[in-house]
């Protein structure tokens, strides 16, 4: 069953503590499968260029494992273009990256890297894979992702995260109004928004409950939940928080 705001799963993170060891356990694949049993809509894999999580040969395994569409996060590099054209994912969603950051920290410059990204992109779409852009809620960079013919964006929460973490109030409802715009701008626009970053049981329901967005990616704070309870009850509670938004 298809859910009106689909949930992605971003299984990174147990590739992170598979890596910790060495060898192949905890494996992202297994994950892959019980996502795909217990309803979520998409399994989302980040091959970092320095494959600190998501490793080249997980893509393929993931691929064969389910039916369920895979979002590849990538960064626009020659590399991962010549990957995702080998591997054909539902969905590239090209995403900026730093080796030394910890995480991915904001959104992907679309305004001022369009010379860059777009022969990137036109490869992809060429491909026949749905490309979206990992983008900061704002007018500027939605507007680039509109000229830059993608069908998607993701818009970055991770600013709506932290103001939620700080307690600060109004800078949580200006980062939400942002969202809920852009969202609303990209929807008029003809680009489908998602939403993913940082994302917890916590913060989830007001982003959620926003009309136009049609996915949210969430991955560390699941994987950090199935430790405790089982990924299957964490990717159910998450799906019910979310259908309980809407
Ligand atoms: C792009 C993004 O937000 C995700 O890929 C997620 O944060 C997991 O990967 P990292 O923690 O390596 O950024
Ligand atoms: N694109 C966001 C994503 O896939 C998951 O981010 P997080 O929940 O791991 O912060």
């Amino acid at each position: 069953m298809t859910h009106i705001l689909r949930l992605g799963v971003n299984i990174d993170h147990v590739a992170t503590i598979r890596n910790a060891r060495g060898g192949d356990h905890p494996d992202p694949v297994r994950a892959a499968e019980i996502v795909a049993r217990c309803g979520g809509d998409g399994i989302t894999a980040h091959l970092r260029e320095d494959r600190r999580h998501i490793r080249d040969e997980d893509l393929r395994r993931i691929q064969d494992a389910t039916d369920l569409p895979l979002n590849l996060e990538m960064a626009a590099t020659d590399e991962m273009l010549a990957i995702a054209l080998a591997h054909k994912p539902h969905a590239a969603c090209i995403v900026p990256e730093k080796r030394e950051e910890r995480t991915t920290e904001g959104g992907l410059d679309a305004a001022g890297l369009h010379n860059h990204i777009a022969p990137i992109v036109g490869r992809l779409l060429d491909a026949g894979i749905r490309v979206s852009l990992f983008i900061e809620a704002s007018e500027r960079q939605l507007d680039a992702a509109l000229q830059l013919g993608v069908p998607v964006v993701e818009f970055h929460t991770g600013e709506y995260a932290h103001a939620r973490l700080d307690g600060d109030s109004a800078r949580l409802e200006k980062e939400l109004k942002r969202v809920a715009d852009m969202a609303a701008l990209a929807a008029k626009n003809g680009i489908e928004p998602h939403a993913g970053h940082g994302l917890t049981y916590e913060n989830v329901q007001p982003i959620a409950a926003i009309p136009h967005l049609a996915e949210l990616n969430i991955g560390h704070y699941l994987i950090g939940e199935a430790i405790f309870c089982g990924l299957e009850p964490a990717v159910l509670k998450m799906r019910e928080l979310m259908d309980d938004a809407r």
